[in-house]
């Protein structure tokens, strides 16, 4: 299981390959799943959004939760279980639990807006899946906004070991890092570096399925002191990060993939669509 105190580094986000047709390549995942294990990563996210968990059907989620258990040895898994609805959010936490999973991502519930009571309640059921949770903070995505004190509310539950802070506010994520006791990684890759600085316990990346060796480096060396270091390699990388984030995720990431020969196509399930053109001539350096 994760746990708070083991909840730090970078974590990566895995894509879901598809192939020409949209079906699952499983062969490019496994080739993914094992390219990222023993790159000094501290564990593994699936079914996140980088995953394209929306267009996932339930049975390919099991396939893949099951698949990087085996892959991962006791590398942590850390699946993507969050949605609208408390009662399937517990559901699925549970089942997730009984197929292999060490901790849940769960996003705060989306579109239907609920009050800030609303959101403490239902974190307060995913306690009964008995699973670890990272709690994902996205507004921008989700269309909701949580108080400071519905954070703080939240991160002092038991079951909940941290926070992947997700709302691109500096600002914000220096109050959290500073005021709450448990973990805050980053999920807005250009803010990694910031956010350790902030006092951030590391991040959960999709930039990292690329260059994942150098994203392990940005943290490394900032925990040993080498802060100068630790900005120069994630100066190196911004670039690439920029790229990645120029059209929705995780299409240029998909293409890059591809590109550099990891997964044998950039497919996507609509509504995502493939990367334009004009971004292929821009990624065409990063190649
Ligand atoms: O899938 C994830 O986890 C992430 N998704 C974010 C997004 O697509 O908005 C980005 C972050 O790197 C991790």
């Amino acid at each position: 299981m994760l746990t708070e105190q083991n909840l730090r580094g970078v974590f990566v986000p895995v894509v879901t390959p598809f192939d020409r047709r949209g079906k699952l390549d499983v062969g490019s995942y496994i080739d993914l799943v094992q390219r990222l294990v023993g790159q000094g990563i501290s564990g593994l996210v699936v079914g996140g959004t980088t995953g394209e968990s929306p267009t996932i059907h339930t049975k390919e989620l099991e396939m893949l939760i099951v698949t990087a258990r085996k892959e991962i040895g006791s590398l942590p898994l850390i699946v993507g279980t969050g949605s609208n609805s408390t009662a399937a959010t517990a559901d699925r936490t549970a089942w997730a639990k009984s197929l292999g999973a060490d901790a849940a991502l769960v996003v705060t519930p989306y579109y239907n807006k609920p009050s800030q009571r609303g959101i403490i309640e239902h974190f307060q059921q995913i306690s009964t899946a008995g699973l670890p949770v990272i709690v994902y903070d996205i507004p921008h995505r989700t269309g909701v906004s949580l108080d400071i004190k519905t954070v703080t509310a939240i991160m002092k539950m038991k079951h909940v070991i941290g926070l992947k802070e997700s709302t691109g506010n500096i600002t914000r994520y220096f109050q959290l890092a500073r005021s709450i006791a448990k973990p805050v990684l980053c999920g807005e890759d250009e803010l990694f570096f910031a956010s350790l600085c902030c006092g951030g316990k590391g991040g959960i990346l999709a930039s990292a399925n690329l260059d994942t060796s150098q994203f392990v480096q940005v943290y490394q060396s900032y925990q040993v002191g080498k802060i100068e270091e630790s900005g120069r390699v994630f100066d190196q990388l911004l670039p690439l990060i920029q790229f990645l984030f120029s059209e929705p995720n995780p299409a240029p990431l998909k293409w890059l993939l591809a590109e550099r020969g990891h997964i044998r196509s950039d497919s996507l399930r609509l509504p995502l669509t493939n990367i334009s053109s004009e971004g292929e001539k821009i990624g065409a350096e990063l190649r």
